[in-house]
């Protein structure tokens, strides 16, 4: 967590980008050029992606500390869109990005650990050592509980990396499960508690810093629980998507950070992708507006934050 924070720190920005590229809505000249070199195909799909994904990485990477691909756009292109996923980390990692893929995973003890090799280790081929992937962090569900967590852990403490596991999502039914009350402690609550123990435990009970391996993600829709995650977890750092798209503001989000302004980073996916379409701009701009839309987010965030910080 202290790589991304000190990436945060260098561009005085926490922001993530989210790399949520959908084909139908990228811009027209890049679809139609990737279908007049390879027809309606999923690799024509995959690679205006990952051209587009490209030029917005080019347009951030001096703005934004982070991106997070979400695994489901690229998933949704079947092969070539897996590799378009691995070529659009391998990029914004080469731009000095912190990666955080986005693919939510959650399963028993081994395949746990299968998935976060995957994503964040290494896989043996023949005594060759390979990366897959290669992220730096990885969202993960953590409704199996303990057993499908701590593989995941042995794994960001042999690479260096950290998962974000999900608390209190952004989504309108959220509270239908996250906030029942277990031993009158909302379900969201738990699992925040259970992240400081992950964290505590992969430091091996050690303090490792201000803020420890396992994250917490919390929306940007619910800023009171976010306020009161905030307050309960002095070590818990936080991802808080729910920014632009879904609604929420800096005023929203600002509960999430601490006293230093420090503590999370605010996801925007869409707002900043498709940010030529509410500009009104030429498409063939969309990376500019990307990056002006990037920019008044920051202003946005650190405006509020100087506030908070008082
Ligand atoms: O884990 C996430 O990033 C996530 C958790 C959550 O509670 N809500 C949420 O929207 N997300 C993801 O954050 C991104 C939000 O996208 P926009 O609404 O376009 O900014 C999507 O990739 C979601 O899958």
């Amino acid at each position: 967590m202290d790589t991304l924070r000190k990436k945060i720190a260098a561009r005085q920005n926490p922001t993530v980008a989210g790399l949520d590229p959908d084909f139908a809505k990228l811009p027209a000249f890049l679809r139609e050029q990737a279908v007049a070199r390879r027809g309606k195909t999923l690799e024509a799909a995959a690679d205006a992606v990952l051209a587009f994904n490209r030029a917005i990485i080019d347009a951030l990477c001096d703005v934004v500390p982070a991106v997070k691909p979400q695994a489901a756009y690229y998933e949704l292109l079947g092969w070539p869109g897996v590799r378009a996923l691995a070529e659009t980390i391998a990029y914004a990692r080469e731009k000095g990005l912190f990666v955080i893929t986005d693919a939510k995973r959650g399963d028993i003890g081994s395949t746990m650990a299968a998935y976060a090799r995957a994503h964040l280790g290494t896989v043996e081929i023949e005594g060759a050592e390979i990366t897959p992937f290669g992220a730096d962090a990885l969202t993960v569900n953590a409704y199996l509980g303990s057993d499908g967590v701590l593989p995941a852990l042995e794994v960001c403490k042999a690479h260096g990396k950290c998962i974000f596991v999900l608390g209190k999502t952004s989504n309108p039914s959220s509270g239908e499960i996250q906030d029942k009350l277990v031993d009158g402690e909302p379900v969201y609550s738990l699992l925040g508690h259970l992240c400081a123990h992950w964290s505590g435990m992969a430091a091996g009970g050690e303090p490792s810093g201000r803020y420890g391996t396992v994250g917490l993600v919390a929306g940007a829709t619910y800023p009171a629980q976010l306020a009161e995650l905030r307050q309960n977890l002095p070590h818990t750092f936080f991802l808080v998507p729910g920014y632009g798209a879904q609604g929420g503001g800096a005023r929203d989000v600002a509960p999430a950070f601490d006293e230093n302004g420090d503590g999370a980073i605010v996801n925007s996916s869409r707002a900043i992708l498709y940010a030529w379409r509410k500009e009104g701009c030429n498409e063939r701009d969309f990376a500019g507006a990307a990056r002006r839309e990037a920019l008044r987010m920051k202003e946005d965030l650190n405006a509020v934050l100087a506030d908070h910080s008082k």
